[in-house]
């Protein structure tokens, strides 16, 4: 799914009116109809208030609207105007005069105003919309101070009134703090990033009917990956293919002391379909391994060393291996990295894709400086979490948009695939295109569930996904296995083994 920017979503909508065609204010019409179904299916009618905040822009106007279509259905609603200014738009005008006649509006237009908030009360915001261009002041600002004060629950229509739609605030801003966004149409980009989680709560798309033309040609940056998007991306089984088929994956992982890493990397490899697979590991690591995952192969270090040493040579991996994964638990050791070195330009060589993982990172951070990416085989992988990419860009960010556009750069610059791991993992490509995840939760942020990643994505490249397929695909069914993880097990209680017996590909 598209991400718009705000220029982008002004532009459908006027697309829309034009080409529809459709009067504004039934467009209006259609967004409120579609946020009052979505709220109906949410919320039962009961002994609580809803209380709807309108401002006088057209986000105030589908306030209006929705108190107008939730009051015959049996909501106790009240409705607040907030009179920030003497200036309305058209729309909120033609839905006060609809409006009047069925509820009483309550007008806020002097700062010592108190709320009447209560905790079972449900409060609609609709103050600001993607219109905001300032800072909230003044009357607006005592506003949403005290609803967000209330212990009531907040629905944002749109957006969180005061949050910015696809740029940074600044950090002393009013922003409400809502329990659910209902957004029209699309996402905004606000919504992926985590300096925003705390305004945007659990946000919804519903469909307004914007027109497909548009949105079909509107060339973006951002992507949401639906799960019906991606699911599409896997491959059948054919009925008389052979492990053969499904390629033999490289698995270079664990040190002393880290075989749990390599454990589950190659648990979670073996779950996401490969035809074979070899685990490149430690000797003493050996017997471990072989007893907890007999269905793989062991190419140990030879000697006895507590980490990787290899001097890897081109008859090792030519016309062997159809992907190397490397990184989880292979320490930071120099020695390790020199073995890397010699593994990354193999791989360029017999281009054999590659994921890079953890402290295969953390090596190419520590020991090869900015100039890292040059070893790196184009199109490669990469799997870092914030910290590991902090230490990878050697640079900071302010905010989250800055975040991103250091990983666009990355990704661009050296044609890697690189995805920043976290809620809505951001997968960015060599296009220049930035994919945010759509499965996973909060249970995962667990000891081991990277880990589990490597070996998924290593086992899609070995089958012959394309490494942007393999990144998208893997990092969803990663998260997706985690949901059914959390549902088993609760999101305080489960593992990052949990998370591999539930792949389901
Ligand atoms: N255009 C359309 O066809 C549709 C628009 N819709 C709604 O319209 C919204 C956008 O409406 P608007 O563009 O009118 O924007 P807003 O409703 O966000 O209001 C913008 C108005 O408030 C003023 N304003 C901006 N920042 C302010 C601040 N910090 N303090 C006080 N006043 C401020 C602006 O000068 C402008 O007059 C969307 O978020 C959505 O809710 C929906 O009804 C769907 C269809
Ligand atoms: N709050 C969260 N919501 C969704 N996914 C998460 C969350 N926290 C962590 N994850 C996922 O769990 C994995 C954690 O990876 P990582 O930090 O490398 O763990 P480890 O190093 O312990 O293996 C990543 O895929 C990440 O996207
Ligand atoms: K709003």
């Amino acid at each position: 799914m598209k991400i718009l920017s705000l220029h982008q979503i002004r532009e459908a909508d006027c697309f829309t009116i034009e080409h529809e065609p459709i009067a504004s204010i039934d467009l209006m019409e259609r967004a409120s109809r579609a946020f009052v179904n979505w709220f109906c299916k949410s919320f039962e009618t009961g002994d609580y208030k809803v209380k709807v905040f309108c401002g006088l822009g057209d986000n105030g106007g589908d306030g209006l609207a929705i108190s107008r279509m939730l009051h015959p259905l049996g909501y106790d609603v009240e409705v607040y105007v907030v009179k920030y200014s003497s200036k309305e738009s058209d729309n909120f005008n033609i839905n006060i005069n609809r409006l009047k006649t069925q509820i009483e509006v309550n007008v806020i237009d002097d700062e010592q105003f108190t709320l009447s908030l209560n905790s079972g009360d449900i409060i609609i915001d609709a103050l600001l919309g993607s219109g905001i261009s300032r800072s909230i002041e003044g009357l607006l600002k005592t506003v949403v101070e005290q609803i967000n004060k209330s212990e009531a629950m907040i629905i944002s229509v749109d957006i969180p009134s005061g949050l910015l739609a696809d740029k940074p605030n600044n950090q002393s801003d009013t922003i409400i703090k809502a329990f659910h966004t209902v957004s029209f149409q699309v996402p905004k980009l606000a919504f992926m990033l985590p300096q925003n989680a705390e305004f945007v709560g659990n946000w919804h798309i519903v469909d307004i009917g914007l027109h497909q033309t548009f949105i079909n040609k509107a060339e973006v940056v951002f992507f949401y990956s639906t799960p019906q998007e991606v699911e599409k991306l896997i491959k059948p089984r054919a009925k008389f293919s052979h492990k053969g088929t499904y390629g033999h994956a490289l698995l270079i992982a664990g040190s002393y002391g880290m075989m749990g890493a390599a454990i589950l990397s190659a648990r979670a490899c073996m779950r996401s379909g490969v035809g074979k697979l070899t685990v490149h590991s430690i000797s003493s690591g050996l017997p471990i391994l072989q007893t907890v995952l007999p269905e793989a192969m062991y190419w140990e270090v030879l000697n006895d060393d507590k980490f990787l040493t290899t001097d890897f040579k081109i008859e090792d991996l030519n016309s062997r291996f159809q992907a190397v994964g490397v990184g989880p638990g292979i320490g930071v050791y120099e020695e390790t990295g020199i073995s890397l070195i010699k593994l990354c330009r193999l791989c360029k060589e017999l281009v054999i894709p590659m994921v890079l993982d953890a402290d295969a990172l953390n090596i190419f951070a520590s020991q090869f400086g900015d100039d890292f990416t040059n070893e790196i085989p184009e199109n490669s992988i990469l799997t870092p979490h914030p910290k590991e990419f902090r230490n990878l860009v050697n640079q900071s960010w302010n905010n989250d948009y800055e975040k991103l556009e250091l990983l666009r750069k990355l990704a661009i610059q050296n044609k890697l695939i690189v995805c920043l791991k976290g809620a809505n993992t951001a997968i960015a490509l060599p296009n220049g295109t930035i994919h945010f995840n759509s499965s996973g939760n909060a249970g995962m942020a667990t000891a081991g569930s990277g880990d589990v990643l490597t070996g998924i994505i290593t086992a899609l490249l070995a089958q012959g996904y394309s490494p942007d397929e393999a990144a998208i695909l893997g990092v969803y069914m990663h998260g997706k296995a985690g949901d059914i993880a959390a549902e088993k097990f609760g999101m305080t209680s489960m593992i990052a083994s949990d998370i591999i017996e539930n792949i389901r590909f």
